[in-house]
């Protein structure tokens, strides 16, 4: 089997008293999309500094396709990087820009002109040779950076936070464009850092969730989402109700009974084992909610806010659990205030409680 393309063995990170980036311990096959996802301040950043050469491990190594390069400057890793503000080179022009890492590694001027027009047609920015990046829109320059970065066809695409500086509309568009391109590059691994869940679950095989610079839970996207192990990660990814329940009955290996509210459920406990008796979390995604005028679990109506595609539904249970319900109608529901019964499917996963991780 070849190595991975990237690599990190425990890495830390410090910035004066500050520590970024706690024992990281992450890798990205070739050609996998590795999602860094978490909130502001939690470290994904500094990870893929990390990976790029910009900040120096406090311990640790960084491996790319088996290789240490902890000691090597970031222009030696022969990586592509992309950055939220774009950073093109004022006074260059587009080709010029995405030329410049060519030239600088001494390619023949018919190549660097090859590749210069390969890439900006991969980005649909062939007819933008000529112009300065003051003369772009924020989603061409971004174009025109990832045009740059992939130029010297590096083994791994580092994208931090690329689409922020976008509006909404534009986001949408750069997202199908960079799935386009994931299309075309098979081989290329990209480590995108984003506090988008949406970007995450759009782009990535595999997702790595940070708090407070520690990694919380790696894994494929379909099984964070559905199977989170933490209490965060169902938070985080999904915005999941964290329903305090009581494992009734824990068989092992297979579902566990929990009780809420007097109603019992089966749970898929995915945070490890549970013991009977046991205080746990119950991650319920708020469509997954049911919401009717009689029947299941007794609760009030506290608000209701429209959303466009549906509307949020704010409910306490009896004995004062909040919970959160999106539905696609109010049709037939009572007003505000009023008694409501709830019911929540089985299956949901059984999240482990406290700090995460
Ligand atoms: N150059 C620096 N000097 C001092 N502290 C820093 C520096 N860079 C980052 N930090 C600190 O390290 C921690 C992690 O920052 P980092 O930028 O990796 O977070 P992030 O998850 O990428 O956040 P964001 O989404 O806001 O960019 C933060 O507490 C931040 O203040």
């Amino acid at each position: 089997m070849s190595a991975p393309a990237v690599e990190l063995r425990g890495v830390s990170v410090h910035f004066g008293r500050t520590v970024a980036l706690r024992e990281l311990d992450l890798t990205v096959g070739r050609g996998e999309a590795l999602a860094l996802l978490g909130p502001s301040g939690s470290g994904k950043s500094t990870a893929l500094k990390a990976v790029a050469g910009f900040v120096r491990p406090h311990t640790g190594r960084v491996l790319l396709s088996g290789e240490d390069v902890t000691d090597l400057p970031p222009h030696r890793r022969g990586l592509g990087v992309v950055v939220q503000n774009y950073a093109l080179f004022p006074h260059m022009r587009v080709a010029d820009n995405v030329a410049f890492g060519l030239r600088a590694r001494r390619m023949p001027r018919r190549q660097v002109e090859e590749r210069v027009s390969e890439v900006l047609s991969m980005v649909g920015m062939a007819d933008y040779r000529r112009r300065f990046p003051r003369e772009l829109s924020g989603g061409q320059q971004q174009r025109v950076a990832i045009a740059r970065a992939l130029a010297i066809r590096p083994p791994v695409l580092l994208l931090d936070e690329p689409l922020s500086a976008l509006d909404a509309a534009l986001r949408e568009e750069m997202l199908a464009e960079l799935l386009r391109l994931r299309g075309e590059l098979p081989d290329t691994a990209l480590v995108y850092v984003t506090h988008d869940q949406g970007e995450a679950l759009a782009l990535a095989d595999r997702i790595a969730v940070m708090r407070d610079a520690r990694l919380v839970e790696v894994g494929p996207t379909d099984q964070l989402y559905h199977r989170p192990r933490t209490e965060f990660t169902a938070s985080f990814l999904g915005a999941a109700n964290l329903l305090p329940v009581e494992v009734v009955a824990a068989p092992g290996d297979g579902p566990a009974t929990v009780r809420l509210a007097g109603a019992e459920f089966r749970a898929e406990p995915t945070g490890g084992p549970v013991a009977a008796g046991a205080r746990a979390a119950l991650g319920v995604r708020p469509h997954r909610v049911e919401v009717r005028t009689d029947g299941g679990m007794p609760a009030r109506l506290l608000a209701v806010q429209w959303r466009g595609t549906g509307f949020r539904l704010d409910l306490e249970l009896d004995g004062g659990t909040p919970l959160r319900a999106e539905v696609s109608s109010v049709d037939g529901l009572p007003p505000v205030g009023a008694r409501v019964g709830v019911s929540i499917p089985d299956g949901c996963p059984l999240v482990t409680t406290g700090a995460g991780g």
